[in-house]
């Protein structure tokens, strides 16, 4: 350790941070260039964009026909056809023409007699400039087609070109370095996966805040990765400093570790105007000046980084070209749960959202600012103000949308206990229908069918064994769910039992094994099926929750069950057999389950239910599951109960 902690200074909130920032670069606008329009797409006008022609630049006949002096053709009605001569008092034209001399008015060929090819009948009269586009009709020339400002889009294009624009003047796209920083970064083109050693992250920041830059109009050149070293970075951004960059963002090494070498880089290099913004992701964010070009302290965790980015560097991206900020399109939705929040920081929170019967339910996704699959998961986010601790279930709040609504709408929201299969239905599901999207979290089979009772999923995954008679779900449907018609629908049955290390180095073989105090055991969270089976086992076998080590921690899915055996952190836990297999470990199994999906009436016969049922009885999607592991797809797809409510 070579350096001095860091400690932040004076935490600023969004609002704050961002006065300063834009008192600081507000007057930061590229320079013009001019442009072949036809290279000028997504680009900003600098200078106004005024029509040098106007358009249609003739009178043009808007039909197929033939064009005439309306004036000729009054008087003419069924009685008292008028003839016209062709080349003579009248002109055949095409779509398009320009009109000849003297005529103002265009009759459609089909509402013509041909009597031969000298003579033409009308029997009824045209109104002057009929059929015809006036010159200027679209566009008149001198006129502004577009202010500065405007960003040019593909229509624009067509404007542009028609009124006789070829060259336009536009600010210069804006030129980002980025520079990732951090000795454990590998880059992925220069290591191959089996060659990772624990410590060793695959860089991914940069990828992502170039297409962040290019998304915000600006180009970007990628640094090479810096080692964590404080003279390796100060030096790199001091010559990155006097280049033609609009803005560096140094990545990583933003917040308290003595590693990191943000702050210091840009405090002796030249002046450091916030560190610390009271926001959650992305709080370490700083930025200064260097000579004078505006320096990014962007925070290493990859959610931290692009929140980082998306309220700061990302504004001040679109300023230098003049444009305002990006306003997200938001709606209002309802939380499943409450939400709870810290106070004295802007949380941006991350949430699945679901439209059940024409209500937005939001669900919120966990939080942590390293794990870029909150983003990738995420429907939309939540903004809970720095001055609130949190959201209840009661309230209505905006989010915003990170995809549109119709496909929010599109979406079938299955919530409950968690199956591996369940991935499966989601591709599936997209090879015969484009449109329909899957979304499931888990909470656990109660949780599903809770959710059921609340309105706020179209289906659960549930696997609650009755330890009366050994049936599944339907004892629990008939007492939680008595006031609706539901459907059971299996869509697998599975193997559950102990996931254990490969090659079983503690020799598990039971439950019973459990209670050697020295084995650590990981649980599921209460309500979810698997803690239901394994209380009903150790109540049959007479084995007290007190003589198992770890039966109060929990996780939420089989799948992270299985990767705390993988990590060494437990010795076992109960789970399914996908998820032994997944990860190569060793499996001891105890039951065959039946897990099924319980589906209100009402969302029973909707399309895109439908679909989905049509999908897990398909070869491919049952021949999928198998392959799995540990599944059986006999009952896949069968009623196995029907309430009459
Ligand atoms: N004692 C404290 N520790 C931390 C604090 C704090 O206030 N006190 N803040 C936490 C918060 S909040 C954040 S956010 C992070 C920010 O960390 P840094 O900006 O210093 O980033 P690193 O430590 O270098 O990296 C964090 C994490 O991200 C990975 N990383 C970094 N760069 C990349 C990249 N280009 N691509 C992919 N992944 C990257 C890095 O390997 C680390 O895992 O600090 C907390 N700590
Ligand atoms: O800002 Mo950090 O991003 O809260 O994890």
């Amino acid at each position: 350790m070579n350096s001095k902690r860091n400690v932040y200074l004076d935490l600023k909130s969004i609002e704050e941070a961002k006065k300063i920032l834009f008192d600081q670069f507000e007057n930061h606008v590229t320079k013009i260039e001019t442009l072949d329009v036809v290279n000028a797409k997504e680009r900003v006008l600098a200078k106004p964009a005024i029509a040098a022609i106007s358009s249609p630049n003739f009178h043009a006949a808007a039909m197929d026909g033939i064009a005439v002096n309306a004036s000729f053709t009054f008087g003419a009605c069924e009685d008292a056809p008028i003839t016209l001569i062709p080349d003579d008092n009248a002109f055949w034209v095409n779509t398009g023409h320009a009109m000849p001399e003297g005529t103002n008015a265009v009759i459609m060929i089909e509402h013509l007699n041909i009597i031969d090819k000298k003579n033409v009948e009308i029997e009824a009269p045209v109104f002057p400039w009929q059929h015809v586009r006036k010159m200027g009709e679209d566009i008149v020339a001198t006129q502004l087609l577009f202010p500065r400002g405007h960003k040019i889009n593909t229509y624009s294009l067509g404007a542009l070109l028609a009124g006789g624009i070829f060259k336009v003047d536009v600010y210069k796209r804006p030129k980002v370095l980025i520079v990732p920083t951090g000795s454990e970064l590998k880059q992925w083109h220069e290591i191959s996966i089996d060659q990772l050693k624990p410590g060793d992250v695959l860089e991914s920041n940069s990828t992502v805040l170039g297409g962040l830059c290019e998304d915000h109009g600006a180009q970007f050149d990628c640094h090479p990765m810096l080692k964590d070293n404080l003279e390796t970075i100060k030096s790199a951004i001091k010559t990155a400093a006097t280049q033609q960059y609009d803005m560096i963002c140094i990545i990583g090494g933003s917040s308290a570790g003595s590693e990191d070498f943000a702050k210091p880089v840009i405090s002796s290099l030249g002046e450091l105007y916030v560190h610390g913004v009271t926001m959650m992701p992305g709080k370490p964010m700083m930025f200064g000046r260097v000579s004078d070009t505006p320096v990014f302290g962007i925070p290493g965790y990859p959610v931290s980084a692009i929140v980082a980015f998306e309220q700061f560097a990302g504004p001040l991206l679109l300023n230098m070209q003049r444009l305002p900020s990006k306003q997200p399109t938001e709606a209002l939705v309802s939380p499943a749960r409450k939400i709870a929040s810290k106070l004295g920081q802007e949380e941006f929170l991350r949430v699945k959202i679901g439209s059940v019967d024409g209500k937005l339910i939001s669900s919120q996704l966990p939080r942590g600012s390293g794990n870029i699959t909150t983003l990738t998961e995420a429907d939309g986010i939540i903004r809970i103000p720095a001055n609130s601790e949190g959201i209840s279930q009661k309230e209505q709040v905006h989010a915003q949308l990170l995809r549109p609504l119709s496909s929010i709408e599109n979406t079938i929201v299955i919530t409950g206990s968690h199956d591996n299969t369940l991935d499966l239905i989601a591709d599936q599901i997209k090879a015969v229908r484009g449109d329909i999207n899957i979304s499931s979290s888990h909470v656990g089979s109660m949780g599903g069918i809770m959710a059921i009772k609340k309105g706020a999923c179209h289906m659960a995954g549930a696997h609650l064994l009755d330890p009366e008679d050994g049936t599944y779900n339907i004892s629990y449907i008939k007492k939680y769910l008595a006031d609706q018609k539901v459907w059971l629908i299996n869509l697998v049955m599975r193997d559950q039992g102990l996931i254990v290390p490969k090659g079983n180095p503690k020799q598990i073989q039971s439950i019973e094994d459990l209670k050697d105090k020295s084995l650590r055991f990981i649980n599921r969270q209460p309500g979810s099926g698997t803690r239901i089976l394994l209380d009903y086992k150790l109540k049959t076998l007479g084995i007290s929750p007190d003589d198992i080590l770890g039966y109060e921690n929990d996780e939420y899915t089989h799948m992270s069950v299985a990767v705390s055996v993988l990590s060494g952190r437990v010795d076992a836990g109960l789970g399914i057999h996908a998820a032994a297999r997944a990860l190569d470990l060793d499996f001891v199994p105890i039951v065959t389950e039946e897990y099924d999906l319980v589906i209100p009436d009402r969302f029973y016969h909707t399309r895109k239910v439908q679909v989905l049922l049509e999908s897990i009885q398909t070869k491919e999607f049952q021949d999928r599951v198998i392959s799995l592991g540990g599944y059986d797809t006999q009952k896949t797809g069968k009623v196995i109960y029907q309430s009459d409510s």
